[in-house]
């Protein structure tokens, strides 16, 4: 049975008054049913995670370097987000590869670094609207899950996330045949490589444009496993419904 994950990606935005939102939801989820983790900043790792260390809402990071520590400014290794009290980075989010031309080998050699920093790797993947409307969506997910995903992922430390690009901030969301589509063939694709019982462990997130007005009916689908959200996860007032949804499913 997967344990459901409503993560939060506040991406780069936030600072020292945006705790408050965390406090809050804290406050709103004393027990929850589901894992909540949120990834703030890197700049709030150390304090969010001291706030949230008597909950059970964990922290997370939005990015790591490949390698465990040297000349690299400006970067930040996995060793240093473990030691600030993150528990899971985020890897190969579409913004990053956009943003900083990061293949998917790349994001492979930070997801190994997380792991041997024991943290869990959220893999993200995804299709532009180009390569949707040329019919490639399933041949570029099958590509970035091939060679971003290292040997040592397992259930335990990695978890997919199936973010369309053109979903992401749009309000555009993908219909629950197309979502089901995709995350239906990241199973398949997982179980070739790993092995039914391995493949059957691993998590699946839904991003893109997930609020609460949408979240009941996206994670009422088969082999969703939980959600990881933008915009909606920097106010509990957004993000709290969608954990309760998520509960409920
Ligand atoms: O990491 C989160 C995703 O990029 C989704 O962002 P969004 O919920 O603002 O569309």
């Amino acid at each position: 049975m997967r344990r459901k994950l409503a993560a939060g990606n506040w991406k780069m935005n936030g600072t020292n008054a945006s705790l408050t939102e965390l406090q809050a939801l804290i406050a709103a989820h004393p027990t929850p049913q589901v894992d909540i983790l949120i990834c703030p900043p890197a700049t709030l790792i150390v304090q969010a995670a001291g706030l949230s260390a008597d909950s059970p809402l964990m922290i997370g990071a939005q990015d790591c370097h490949a390698a465990a520590s040297g000349a690299h400014t400006g970067d930040i290794s996995a060793p240093m987000l473990a030691d600030a009290g993150a528990v899971a980075v985020i890897l190969g989010h579409s913004e990053r590869r956009q943003d900083h031309a990061e293949s998917s080998t790349l994001v492979a050699a930070k997801a190994t670094a997380a792991h041997a920093a024991h943290l869990t790797a959220i893999i993200c993947v995804g299709e532009s609207l180009a390569e949707r409307e040329a019919a490639q969506t399933l041949d570029v997910i099958a590509e970035h899950l091939r060679h971003s995903l290292p040997d040592s992922a397992t259930a335990a430390n990695t978890v997919i996330a199936y973010e369309p690009i053109w979903a992401i901030g749009t309000g555009l969301t993908p219909s629950p045949a197309q979502i089901s589509e995709v995350h239906r063939f990241l199973r398949a694709e997982l179980t070739a490589r790993f092995g039914a019982e391995p493949a059957q462990g691993i998590r699946l997130l839904y991003g893109g444009s997930v609020k609460p007005a949408n979240a009941p009916e996206i994670f009422a689908l088969a082999d969703v496993d939980g959600a990881l959200v933008g915009g909606a996860s920097l106010t509990t007032a957004e993000f709290s419904p969608i954990i309760t949804a998520l509960e409920q499913a």
